[in-house]
């Protein structure tokens, strides 16, 4: 969702205050529902969003943060955690068989279906283990992410976490299923060279047109699985992630977070600060 005709008269200055106060108010509400006083675990995502998820949750108070402890997805989260004087914790430190009670994360663009595309900021896998070990995923957003189809609004590809040495290859495969321009991350301006993620990696960001990532029932296209061209957002993921020296994807997808089993890729819910200073809620299953 872009910006309305009234808010692009707005200068720069006060676009960006806009888009900052409808990211706090997704999260104070999306915590508000989420966070439950008994819970011990705590999953949280990366990225600008996700910082005012931190503030909503020390505004609570250390009576109740106190017998929490937070996974971060990356630095960027575990300075935020820390800053904010909760308890860090780490997702390899979790037993296997247990589960976060909830994690909250932003995304780059979501869905009417909840799938998203996540990794603009790098940390895509370490997102997706975390997400996943929860019982409940929740994102959270401003009003820019909502799109009817990935790929809308986030023109920059889908974000592909990759081993070095596989990056030519990959990259050369990706242009055979069709992805526009796909390309290795650079660091520029910040870093000369690419980017090099958390764990070692690179970034490939592989654009894929909207009408790629189609969904069946919307286009009325049978199958969806890549032959003539056309990819559900599944069968596209299915595809990248089988890719030798892929180690994970940025698409978020599959079943919904209706379960309170650990495993869902896609959010139970979405909260999108909006224009207005409403937040706009859409949860799995259309509510
Ligand atoms: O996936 C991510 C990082 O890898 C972020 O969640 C995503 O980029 C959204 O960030 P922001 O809240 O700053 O818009």
């Amino acid at each position: 969702m872009a910006m309305s005709t009234s808010q692009s008269a707005l200068s720069v200055e006060e676009q960006a205050a806009l888009v900052e106060s409808s990211k706090k108010a997704a999260a104070f509400q999306a915590v508000k529902d989420y966070l439950e006083s008994t819970f011990q675990h705590v999953g949280i995502g990366s990225g600008s969003t996700v910082v005012y998820v931190v503030e909503a949750i020390a505004e609570l108070g250390a009576d109740i943060t106190s017998k929490m402890s937070f996974y971060p997805t990356g630095e960027q989260s575990r300075q935020l955690i820390l800053a904010a004087g909760l308890r860090l914790a780490y997702i390899q430190d979790l037993p296997p068989d247990a589960s976060l009670d909830v994690a909250f994360d932003g995304a780059d663009e979501v869905d009417e279906d909840l799938n998203l595309i996540k990794g603009g900021g790098a940390c895509l896998t370490q997102e997706k283990i975390v997400a996943t070990s929860a019982k409940k995923f929740v994102c959270v957003a401003d009003f820019r992410k909502i799109s009817p189809r990935l790929g809308t609004s986030w023109k920059k590809g889908i974000p592909i976490e990759v081993l070095p040495m596989a990056a030519d290859r990959v990259l050369a495969e990706l242009k055979a299923m069709g992805s526009l321009n796909p390309r290795v991350r650079s660091g520029l301006p910040g870093k000369a060279g690419p980017i090099v993620t958390d764990n070692g990696m690179l970034i490939i960001d592989a654009p894929f047109s909207p009408l790629l990532l189609s969904k069946d029932t919307e286009s009325g296209i049978e199958g969806g699985d890549g032959e003539d061209g056309i990819w559900t957002v599944d069968a596209l993921a299915q595809r990248l992630i089988n890719i030798v020296g892929v180690a994970e994807i940025g698409l978020f997808h599959g079943k919904n977070g209706l379960q309170v089993e650990r495993g869902a890729q896609k959010p139970v819910a979405a909260y999108f600060g909006l224009q207005d200073g409403g937040v706009r809620l859409m949860k799995a299953g259309g509510e």
